[in-house]
């Protein structure tokens, strides 16, 4: 098995490099994990609360769950992985059955913040974009796909999410293999990536 480890600010576009990735490659043969369908589990927690958490902070991801899933993937075991609700901050309560493939992705803001996780990507890929760039994504999608709006947006960058990008996600882009520069769509690097999965696929 291949693992390979995409990380970036939100909204650098790692859901869609990942996607632009899969386009062209045989469907079925590479399986994903997103860290964001491993967010704590916050059920006891009221809504009130739960709008208050740090998301951008390496405590908010239960990292042993994911380290767990990736590794019983590994050993050829499928994983119940968790569905997400951004809407509602917390899991659904439903989970994905998530088979082994050849390759595995693991996109996430946070996910090479994890030593352990760190040594279990094949590859590891960084993702940039300029923050304001980010940022512009971000509150377009977030206002249309999310459930939020401008404010909430915005003061959730300025509380959270720029100095958690500062202190934790930015540097990790040291323990990188490939950064792929990504303010506009990087078709040539999706193609390299493409081509290091087809090798591990055996399809050149
Ligand atoms: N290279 C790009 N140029 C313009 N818009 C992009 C680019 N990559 C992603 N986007 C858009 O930015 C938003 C955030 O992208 P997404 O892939 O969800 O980022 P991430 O998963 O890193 O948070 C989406 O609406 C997406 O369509
Ligand atoms: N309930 C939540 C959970 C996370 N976030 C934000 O999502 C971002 C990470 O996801 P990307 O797809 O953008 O990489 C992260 O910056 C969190 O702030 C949220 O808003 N609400």
């Amino acid at each position: 098995m291949l693992i390979i480890g995409i990380a970036g600010g939100t909204g650098c576009g790692k859901t869609t490099v990942v996607n632009q990735i899969l386009n062209e490659l045989p469907e079925g043969e590479v399986g994903i994990l997103s860290q964001d369908s491993y967010y704590m589990d916050t059920t006891h927690l009221s809504y009130e609360e739960r709008t208050k958490i740090n998301f951008d902070h390496p405590r908010s991801i239960d990292f042993e769950l994911l380290e767990a899933h990736l590794k019983a993937l590994r050993r050829g075991e499928h994983v119940d992985q968790p569905v997400y609700s951004f809407v509602k901050h917390n899991r659904t309560g439903d989970t994905i059955k998530t088979k082994p493939r050849k390759v595995m992705i693991v996109e996430g803001i946070l996910i090479l913040t994890h030593p352990e996780l760190r040594k279990l990507f094949d590859i590891k890929i960084y993702v940039h974009a300029d923050s304001d760039e980010r940022l512009i994504r971000r509150l377009k999608r977030d206002i249309s796909e999310r459930g939020r709006d401008l404010d909430e947006v915005l003061a959730r960058y300025q509380n959270t999410l720029k100095p958690m990008h500062q202190q934790f996600i930015e540097p990790m882009k040291e323990y990188a293999d490939i950064i792929i520069p990504n303010n506009r769509h990087n078709m040539v690097a999706i193609g390299i990536v493409r081509t290091i999965i087809n090798e591990k696929l055996n399809y050149v």
